[in-house]
């Protein structure tokens, strides 16, 4: 029934293959899990998720069948001809350049639109996938995503399963905390990070770990507020000491720099942007990065909200059309966050005006932090 196995990946748990499958005369993606590599409660859990996500949304990567033979677990997918977003990014930003666009270019808020579609379905039937990740994300041909890799997805809404998921894109909590974490709000951090990723084609930090994490003032799973001078991981405390000051100098800072002399850097790590064709100057990117800090990667699991940034994302695309052809804000820019900055909306030079807009949310975070601890 299937033929011409041609292998795509190689995973920690499984080998995914193309496959011709006569019956349904379309090709298929095969993955082949070694059962010595897999429990059958693990197999039975990602089965189990399959069946229940069913194959009826756009945007998650379908289960079409499922078989197994003497030494491995079967799952019978769509196939996704563009593979994975992260190998997809690696040979398409390497095209890129500020008077020549990668030749391939995807669309930045239609990918988050997507993406929120898949998890906010899987989350209403209860189900947090647990390891968002741009090697999860499949691209079709039509430059559509797929969310793939169901094998850390759980029902549970809170768990103590400390050990699940990629170390760069989990949530503090995740790494430990007293009452459990809320399996969805974990997804809204690694949708965050993947976001920065999907930028700037590297990860703020290598882990988020946080030793001796308190419960929320409410009992709530999570955590309370950042304890200062424990994180394992330098950039990471960094980004606890002072979000948006980190998030700048690591990622905004070198394009801004480059950016006033009228080419972004070329450095191993920023191309990635020219793959977003609606990626259209550096106030978006600027934006994008605070509605991540705010909503999306924020300490506190209570403050992320992926509907929240939804709409900020959708106001900064729609906004598009006021920015003016230096890339300066044409009106007041509240508009597009909810920061009272716009005394700055019209400075002329974009890089002052960003450098100090984040500056001056960097003194209110370490107003909140100092009275806090
Ligand atoms: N349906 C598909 N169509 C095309 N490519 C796919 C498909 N499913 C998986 N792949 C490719 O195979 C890779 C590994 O798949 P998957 O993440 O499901 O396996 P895994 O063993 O759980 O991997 P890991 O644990 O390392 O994340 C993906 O990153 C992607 O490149």
């Amino acid at each position: 029934m299937y033929s011409n196995l041609e292998q795509i990946q190689s995973g920690s748990f499984s080998t995914v293959y193309k496959a011709w499958c006569s019956t349904l005369n379309k090709y298929v993606a095969l993955k082949v899990i070694p059962r010595q590599k897999y429990t059958e409660a693990g197999i039975m859990n990602e089965f189990r998720i399959m069946k229940l996500l069913g194959t009826k949304h756009p945007n998650i990567c379908s289960m079409i069948d499922y078989y197994e033979d003497e030494n491995n677990y079967i799952l019978v997918l769509e196939y996704c001809e563009c593979g994975d977003m992260y190998d997809f990014l690696s040979i398409v930003k390497r095209q890129g350049s500020v008077g020549h666009p990668a030749l391939i270019q995807l669309d930045f808020i239609k990918i988050i639109q997507q993406l929120y579609s898949a998890l906010n379905y899987a989350h209403s039937l209860g189900i947090a996938h647990r390891d968002i990740k741009p090697e999860n994300i499949l691209l079709t041909k039509e430059g559509n995503i797929k969310l793939a890799d169901w094998g850390h997805a759980t029902l549970n809404k809170v768990s103590k399963d400390f050990n699940i998921g990629t170390d760069n894109y989990r949530a503090p909590e995740t790494f430990g905390c007293l009452n459990g974490y809320d399996t969805a709000k974990c997804d809204t951090w690694g949708v965050g990070v993947t976001l920065f990723y999907l930028m700037f084609g590297q990860c703020p930090f290598r882990n988020a770990e946080l030793p001796g994490l308190l419960p929320n003032s409410n009992g709530s799973a999570g955590i309370a507020a950042p304890t200062v001078g424990v994180a394992k991981c330098r950039n990471f405390q960094q980004y606890l000491m002072d979000p948006y000051g980190f998030i700048y100098r690591y990622f905004l800072e070198p394009i801004v720099c480059v950016h006033q002399g009228n080419e972004y850097t070329s450095n191993e790590g920023k191309p990635s942007l020219y793959v977003w064709q609606d990626m259209v100057n550096i106030y978006q990117i600027f934006y994008v990065c605070r509605i991540i800090i705010d909503n999306l990667a924020a300490i506190d699991p209570d403050d992320r909200s992926m509907a929240k940034s939804l709409t900020l994302f959708e106001k900064v695309w729609n906004y598009n059309d006021q920015y003016n052809s230096n890339g300066n804000l044409s009106t007041d820019e509240s508009n597009v966050t909810d920061n009272n900055n716009s005394d700055n909306a019209n400075n002329s030079n974009s890089a002052a005006f960003m450098k100090d807009s984040f500056n001056n949310t960097s003194m209110e975070r370490k107003q909140i932090i100092s009275k806090s601890s």
